[in-house]
């Protein structure tokens, strides 16, 4: 709308001002809840200062206000029966601050104007969040205000205080801001997904706000999100919709490093002889000398000038966000300084570009032990993705540059010791670059051995000979071309060592003899399982995008999206709408071995109607599947009592007796000799950083020198990807001779180079002049089931490769070349550095907290 010239009693009101004057006008408040803990406006670093302009700006005209009012009073027919109260006006200040005054207003006594007053905005009560929404809040650990609504309990607290209104950075956030800022921090959080980032904007241009899908998802996302983010996003949420307002268990901070902000911060002198935190940082304590900025902004605050340590880290927001995009490369190098470099005197980083680049490359690659900290420039994803889309291959240096200003950030840094001087090219003239060129061409070109082993069908059990003949039977309705005369889709569950693959082998054996070799398929979900039945993965076989490589077993979640893409191939490969293309399906496992998940039973009834995930198909398919045989004999032990035992145990169902004799085996019971026999083993850690507190000091007592190799990326996105993100490429990746490794990939099945098969570095090959953190050419591991090359005396070359991936919106390229996974250490397609890696991927949080006992397995008396 556009209202025309303003008379001069209108024009330049200040926001305090038109709030003042105007008839009608929302009332928006905001609450904190005295729990836990709280905003808290001194741990904004970035103080408020004078000259900030809008909401901010509390200052009122005291003739000003008058003189509108009257103007408004003779000429607005909204205002004729308005009475001007001098009385009331006098009140205000005639060229001052009602900041305080604001501060002082009582929200209790605002009851004639509550939310549901505000026209056009729709709240919704707690109760009618739906289980999904509730599951989030549960999930996220916040305070159970189940049956309450959170306005009844803004009511009763006796400290309510009214804060600042949200904002983004210092742009107030009202009734026509919020949506975009909703939409903006969504689709920050769900980069991923195009129709949701679809939706937001239909929601934007086509004020769809009242759908109630849309809602749903704004929801679930906001409260996933904001819980643990932002405060100006809860308020939004509150404002809007009227969701409770969680306590976030971290306090966020601001650096803002423009310089004119710089200057300002350090010559003020705010009243009561108080810092901004950025003095503080320049007076801190002695002991705090060797921290960083960035590093003391996250973990201490000062409180009556006591240094105090925060039990969380605080979520610090670095200004300007996007480093590179600063106008110079100059300013860009200082500011990544500044944060990242112990720093007394701002004057220190007053020097030329090439001492900058010196300062922050020691910091880069000299990592010292106790220090674990990680560079953190925050993109915007718009700048993020026009950085993607200018991309210009041919161009690698730009991207190498970025590269090697920036590190992932989870990434944690281990001290690559004194290896500086270490000769990196010293294995190259070890090795015949075309022989090793051709092993590693016949390792990659993986051909699965074509032979059937024919089994004597008179060695089946009785179990296995009830599922075996119904298998049969199906068999032979193929044979005859007809209709399937019984289920076809067969589940056959049995504990390990039960005979699952005997039987298995013995249906194949029948299959083949009946049918040809062409008419089935037998595949696996691992890499080892494909090994042992000599067969390929279901991945490769159907063609289903890989999963994120690293040790992990197939869990309940898994199963069901494996199905549901497993049941999408087979109807598109036959043409055939029915479940699984109407093939005959068998599927061999055992439940009890499938990793825990903190999700719905397998089995469970609750689909979402209408939703199109391949994990609700797959629930679909598993119900579809009618029969399923047990086998109940244990095929592998004899010892009856062991056999007892592990059922018992696969169960939860232990005895005192059990527990007793799991105690005994703990692995801390046990002599040394015993225990020296899982000196290799893999270790499975309940949280990140235990595992890579195991691999950094395996690798540190290895006393080898240590290669730190970094990923190339070719974008800022690919930096802040997670390792999931990027098919399980990690950013930095730490090998040393003799480290233990772990492939993180199915290089050769039918040779057992699977995803899992560990092994041991023997060379780290570099070109002439090269060294890390540059990829070698090659490593050369010796592995514990594989025979090796006889060239290379039983070992194994695995070179760096190209890795990429495709996102919803972009393609993103990573060259590590070796993809490693969590736990740390390791290759990609290259071996693993880690003897240790974590669990909780599959066990997501609530497992976290129970403790984790090794066990030694055997003896069994
Ligand atoms: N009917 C049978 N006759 C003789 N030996 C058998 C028979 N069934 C299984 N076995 C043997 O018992 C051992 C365990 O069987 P198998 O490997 O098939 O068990 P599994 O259920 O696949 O175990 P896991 O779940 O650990 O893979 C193998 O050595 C196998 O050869």
């Amino acid at each position: 709308m556009d209202p025309g010239d303003l008379p001069d009693e209108l024009k330049d009101l200040t926001y305090v001002e038109q709030q003042l004057i105007a008839r009608v006008h929302p009332v928006i408040s905001v609450y904190k809840i005295k729990k836990g803990e709280q905003l808290s406006l001194s741990n904004i670093l970035t103080e408020r200062v004078s000259n900030c302009e809008g909401f901010k700006d509390f200052n009122v005209r005291r003739s000003k206000v008058r003189d509108a009012l009257v103007w408004l009073k003779n000429n607005n027919p909204h205002y004729e029966d308005v009475e001007i109260s001098d009385a009331n006006i006098d009140l205000l200040p005639l060229n001052g601050d009602v900041y305080l005054q604001c501060r002082g207003y009582d929200c209790n006594d605002d009851s004639s104007c509550t939310p549901d007053d505000i026209e056009g905005v729709h709240y919704l009560s707690y109760s009618e969040l739906d289980d999904e929404a509730l599951e989030g809040i549960y999930l996220k650990d916040v305070p159970n205000l189940t049956g309450i609504s959170q306005r009844d309990k803004v009511g009763h607290s006796p400290d309510n205080t009214v804060l600042l209104w949200p904002s983004i950075g210092i742009t107030p956030i009202n009734e026509f801001g919020s949506l975009g800022y909703i939409a903006k921090y969504a689709a920050k959080c769900e980069v991923k997904s195009n129709s949701y980032d679809d939706l937001l904007k239909n929601i934007l241009s086509n004020n769809q706000s009242d759908d109630e899908n849309c809602k749903k998802i704004i929801r679930k996302l906001l409260i996933s999100t904001c819980a643990e983010r932002d405060y100006s996003a809860q308020d939004v949420m509150f404002i809007l919709m009227g969701f409770p307002l969680y306590h976030s268990s971290r306090q966020f901070v601001i650096l803002n490093l423009k310089d004119s902000v710089w200057e300002s911060i350090l010559s003020c002198q705010l009243e009561n002889n108080r810092k901004v935190f950025i003095q503080h940082y320049i007076d801190r304590p002695q002991y705090l000398e060797q921290i960083s900025l960035l590093e003391c902004a996250k973990c201490y605050y000062v409180k009556s000038g006591k240094w105090i340590l925060r039990k969380k880290s605080a979520v610090v927001r670095v200004f300007p966000r996007n480093f590179l995009s600063v106008d110079s490369e100059l300013e860009c190098l200082k500011n990544c300084c500044i944060l990242n470099i112990p720093w007394r005197s701002i004057d220190e980083f007053n020097v030329p570009e090439d001492i900058l680049k010196n300062k922050l490359d020691s910091i880069s690659y000299n990592w010292n032990d106790s220090d674990e900290c990680e560079f953190l420039l925050e993109w915007s994803d718009n700048e993020c993705d026009s950085q993607s889309e200018n991309f210009d291959e041919d161009d690698d240096n730009d991207w190498k540059i970025i590269s090697r200003l920036n590190s992932r950030k989870q990434t944690k840094k281990i001290s690559t010791g004194e290896n500086k001087n270490f000769n990196w090219d010293y294995a190259i003239d070890k090795y015949d670059l075309t022989e090793i060129h051709t092993i590693c061409e016949t390792i990659e070109s993986e051909k699965v051995e074509e032979y059937v082993e024919i089994i004597d069908y008179t060695l089946l059990s009785e179990d296995q000979k009830r599922a075996f003949q119904h298998f049969c039977s199906l068999v032979n309705d193929c044979v005859k071309g007809g209709e399937w005369s019984k289920e076809r889709l067969i589940f056959v569950q049995g504990r390990a060592g039960y005979g699952k693959s005997f039987l298995l082998k013995a249906m194949e054996s029948y299959c083949f003899q009946k049918l040809g070799l062409d008419s089935y398929a037998v595949v696996a979900y691992s890499g080892v399982a494909a090994k042992n039945v000599n067969c390929i993965t279901i991945h490769s076989f159907l063609k289903i995008p890989p999963k994120p490589q690293y040790f992990r077993d197939l869990n309940g979640d898994e199963l069901h999206k494996l199905l549901g893409m497993m049941d999408q191939r087979c109807r598109q490969a036959k043409d055939n709408d029915e479940i699984l293309g109407n093939l005959c399906v068998v599927m061999l496992g055992d439940i009890h071995q499938l990793g825990p998940i903190f999700d719905n039973p397998l089995y469970t009834q609750q689909l979402n109607v209408g939703s199109n995930s391949f994990s609700q198909r797959g629930k679909l398919v598993l119900m579809s599947f009618e029969i399923c045989f047990f086998l109940c004999t244990a095929m592998r032990f004899d010892n009856h009592d062991y056999i007892q035992f592990l059922d018992r145990v696969s169960c939860g169902m232990c005895t005192k007796t059990d527990v007793k004799m799991l105690r005994k085996r703990s692995i801390l019971n046990l002599k040394e000799v015993e225990r020296l026999q899982f000196k290799n083993c893999l270790r499975i850690c309940a949280k990140k950083d235990a595992s890579h507190e195991c691999n950094t000091s395996n690798l540190k007592n290895l006393g080898s020198p240590i290669a730190r190799i970094a990923a190339e990326n070719n974008s800022k996105k690919a930096f802040s990807c997670t390792d999931d993100m990027a098919n399980g490429l990690s950013n930095v990746l730490y090998l040393a001779l003799n480290s233990r490794i772990m492939l993180r990939k199915n290089l050769n099945v039918s040779m057992g180079l699977v995803n899992g098969a560990l092994g041991t570095i023997k060379d780290i090959t570099y070109a002439k002049g090269c060294r890390p953190p540059q990829l070698p050419l090659f490593v050369v591991v010796q592995f514990d089931d594989h025979d090796g090359f006889e060239a290379l005396d039983g070992n194994v070359p695995i070179r760096a490769s190209q890795a990429d991936w495709l996102s919803s919106l972009h393609l993103y390229l990573t060259l590590p070349g070796f993809e490693p996974r969590t736990a740390g250490l390791g290759f990609d397609a290259l071996a693993h550095a880690a003897k240790a890696t974590t669990y909780e991927q599959p066990c997501s949080n609530p497992m976290s907290f129970f403790p984790m006992y090794w066990l030694a397995p055997e003896p069994f008396p």
